[in-house]
């Protein structure tokens, strides 16, 4: 990530983004670079500055970092300070980023702040996904499609490219999804994939977007938004049902053990590769798992990382079937829309009868793997493996 953000921060400086392509990315470039220098006031720059915290859209982070080097270009001129350890792999991405704009002078780098926030600014007002997150009552983008049908809210994660990796924004979105689908008048919820994954874990990317206050902020905030997350499935109170279209792996396979039902194609496979990302367990599996599986073919799996194919997963009790990938779909929602058709307070009534039992203790447990995980989240072991699979180095 961050050699593509020097690369692009290069170009920038270099004027070679004048070509049809990066001037429809960056619409706002333009005037820059075709007119004559325009001068970009404190004023304007202020303004800018403002504006770009009140972004609807994330921008995602090579725009981010690109902001952060043209800010500290603007306020500070030429890349000033140590080049951080390799290891300290986000603040090595913002240094590269910074010192890849040379001695690019203050005035330019301040109108090129300004023009690219305008162009961020303009494309986020034009894009209907977006609410202010306080009031966002929908997806906060189209990563996340919510359906409701025959009786059936249907939460489909739909990144494909991206084998379904679950954003900081989709835990987000899930949550909202699964709090109105709780209240919504379906008799049961499903959680399924968009493409060849069900889904692959927590996006790794997620651990490159640092806020000012740094790693220790960042584990931090991620542990509550892995907390509310996981008690989102705890408490819901409707048949909760998984549709596994294809691999599932880290936290995607963990909360399955919350799930009342997991149907599985025979092309998908079980992976919660922790101990090889630095990390632990979570989603309440450090419990589900061993009350589900028995402590030694948990252990296989949480501790040992264990890939299991669907049938073996549903030996082991965490898939309720399977079904041939070719027949999957239909076999699936026949079955389904039957069950969609049962009275709906005597499933949600059932549901809880069997579930709540347990619940005060799944809250604990999952408030503990929490903690533990935002630890493992600042450890050695965990930055190195992200820095791994973000350098294209290691994939499971
Ligand atoms: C402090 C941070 C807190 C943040 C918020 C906290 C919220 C709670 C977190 C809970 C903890 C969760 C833990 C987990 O889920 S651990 C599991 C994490 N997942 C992985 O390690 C999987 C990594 N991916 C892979 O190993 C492979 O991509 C995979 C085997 C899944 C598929 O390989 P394949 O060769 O078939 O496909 P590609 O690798 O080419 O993938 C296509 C593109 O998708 C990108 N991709 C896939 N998975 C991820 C991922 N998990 N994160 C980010 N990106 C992912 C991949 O890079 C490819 O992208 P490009 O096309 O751009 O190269």
């Amino acid at each position: 990530m961050a050699g593509v953000a020097g690369r692009l921060a290069r170009l920038w400086c270099s004027g070679a983004l004048s070509s049809p392509l990066q001037v429809t990315r960056f619409p706002a470039l333009q005037l820059h670079l075709c007119g004559p220098a325009m001068r970009a006031s404190q004023k304007d720059f202020e303004n800018a500055l403002n504006q770009v915290k009140l972004l609807k859209k994330d921008p995602g982070n090579e725009v981010k970092l690109k902001l952060y080097a043209l800010y500290k270009q603007a306020t500070e001129g030429p890349c000033n300070v140590p080049k951080p350890g390799v290891l300290d792999f986000i603040n090595k991405a913002k240094w590269d980023a910074w010192n890849a704009l040379g001695s690019l002078p203050k005035e330019t780098a301040r109108r090129n702040y300004v023009d690219l926030v305008s162009s961020l600014s303009a494309s986020s007002e034009s894009s209907i996904q977006v609410t202010p997150a306080a009031d966002r009552k929908q997806p906060g983008s189209d990563a996340l499609v919510v359906t409701s049908q025959d009786g059936i809210t249907t939460i489909t994660l739909n990144r494909p490219d991206k084998k379904n990796a679950l954003t900081t924004q989709m835990y987000h979105d899930i949550i909202l999804a699964l709090e109105a689908a709780s209240k919504d008048d379906s008799a049961i919820t499903v959680l399924t994939g968009n493409g060849d994954y069900y889904c692959s874990g927590n996006d790794l990317t997620n651990f490159t977007d640092i806020p000012p206050g740094g790693v220790e902020e960042k584990a931090r905030s991620g542990a509550v938004l892995l907390r509310d997350f996981v008690d989102c499935f705890i408490d819901f109170p409707k048949p909760l049902v998984a549709v596994v279209n294809g691999p599932a792996v880290g936290i995607s396979v963990t909360i399955l053990g919350l799930f009342d039902i997991v149907y599985a194609t025979d092309r998908a496979t079980f992976h919660t590769p922790f101990s090889h990302l630095g990390q632990s367990p979570e989603g309440c599996s450090s419990y589900t798992f061993p009350k589900i599986m028995g402590p030694s073919k948990a252990t296989e799996m949480l501790v040992f990382g264990k890939k299991l194919t669907a049938r073996e997963a549903c030996t082991q009790g965490l898939v309720t079937e399977v079904f041939p990938d070719s027949t999957f779909q239909k076999e699936v929602w026949v079955r389904l829309k039957a069950y969609s058709k049962l009275p709906p307070n005597a499933m949600r009534i059932s549901k809880q009868v069997i579930r709540n039992t347990e619940k005060e203790k799944l809250h604990a447990i999952n408030a503990e793997e929490s903690n533990v995980l935002r630890e493992r989240w600042l450890s050695d072991e965990c930055m190195n493996a992200v820095v791994s699979f973000l350098s294209k180095k290691a994939k499971l």
